[in-house]
């Protein structure tokens, strides 16, 4: 059985819909990944030694075991790391891989790194702290300052509250922002509740929210977003229906916090969707999971936010990190 054969069956029907859409993006994504990763098909050696540190949540939507089979018969082997233990007890690995560590384990990988540079670490922690705060996270992406013939790459104005939820109304007025806003919990820790993001219509409202926590104003963007997944040179697209545009007339007629659930997820696929034209043309831009190349052993960041593209008045596209 090929290497398509093999892959194909676990990244569409891995149940979570993967991102990828025939055997050939397949097999390429999964050789430039290899490469991005160093590790060269046939096998250099008898196998290579991938260990995870990972959410019980995460092993189960990530390591799922048509993927761990593919990998094993690659010579690609997934070991868990006991993460009460010290690294350097453990392995030997050639490569890890982690999420949202807790700060003993984030410990040992600095140790660990030190005492085995041979390995690979992705998302070394001092590389990603700043992507655990949705304030430090879009900071990387102002900072760019992007702009081109083509259009700019923008975050939404917004507003960091720490607390006192009573300060939010005066404070939303004082920075100017525009309703609606998105709410949006500062810490993106991985958990579920990092995940509950709110529309809020009229600012009074806010005084319900619970801070810490980011207040974004509205990208109007088609109802339509598209995710980012790069590994090194291996970049794959996938476009995700949004949330919907907010009308003036909409905004009018609506008050209040509303709570809405995980819109963009794989299972809002809109690969197939037959969009407005004008958006379709006009938009490509998504929420990035961004593990560029840097992270191969050298000082890396990962972003994974959502990044909203539209066409404005003079018909240049803005990105817009979300
Ligand atoms: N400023 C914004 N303007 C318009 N829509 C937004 C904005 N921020 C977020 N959204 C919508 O909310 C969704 C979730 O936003 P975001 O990606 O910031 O949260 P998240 O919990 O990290 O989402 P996920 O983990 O599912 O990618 C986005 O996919 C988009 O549909
Ligand atoms: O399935 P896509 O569209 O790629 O969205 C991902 C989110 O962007 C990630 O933020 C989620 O991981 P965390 O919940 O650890 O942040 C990740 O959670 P998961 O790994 O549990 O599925 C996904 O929801």
């Amino acid at each position: 059985m090929g290497l398509q054969e093999e892959i194909v069956p676990y990244v569409n029907g891995g149940g979570g819909g993967g991102p990828y859409n025939d055997k050939e993006e397949v097999e390429d994504t999964v050789m430039d990944v290899s490469a991005a990763l160093g590790i060269g098909f046939p096998l250099q050696r008898k196998h290579v030694i991938v260990g995870y540190a990972l959410t019980s949540k995460k092993i189960k939507s990530f390591l799922q075991p048509k993927l761990e089979g593919l990998a094993r018969n690659k010579g690609i082997l997934f070991v868990a790391i006991d993460q009460s233990r010290p690294l350097s007890d453990q392995g030997p690995f050639d490569i890890v891989l982690h999420k949202h560590l807790h700060t003993t384990l984030a410990f040992f990988f600095q140790d660990y790194r030190k005492t085995h540079p041979e390995v690979t670490v992705l998302d070394p922690p001092d590389a990603i702290q700043h992507l655990h705060n949705r304030q430090s996270m879009l900071q990387c992406v102002a900072d760019m300052n992007l702009s081109t013939s083509y259009g700019k790459v923008d975050v939404p104005r917004q507003l960091v509250i720490k607390k006192d939820a009573s300060s939010i109304p005066d404070a939303v007025t004082k920075a100017g922002l525009t309703l609606p806003l998105v709410a949006k919990p500062l810490v993106a820790d991985g958990s579920a509740k990092s995940h509950e993001l709110s529309l809020a219509y009229d600012q009074y409202s806010l005084r319900k929210l619970e801070p810490p926590l980011v207040l974004q104003e509205f990208i109007n963007h088609g109802g339509v977003l598209f995710k980012v997944y790069i590994v090194g040179e291996a970049i794959k697209v996938v476009r995700r229906f949004s949330l919907p545009d907010v009308c003036k007339r909409e905004l009018a007629n609506n008050a209040g916090v509303c709570r809405f659930p995980r819109v963009s997820c794989a299972a809002a696929s809109a690969d197939d969707a037959d969009l407005d034209p004008v958006i379709a043309g006009e938009l490509f831009c998504s929420s990035m999971i961004l593990l560029d190349d840097s992270s191969i052993n050298k000082p890396c960041c990962v972003s994974d936010k959502s990044l909203l593209i539209y066409s404005n008045p003079d018909r240049a596209s803005t990105a817009t990190f979300a």
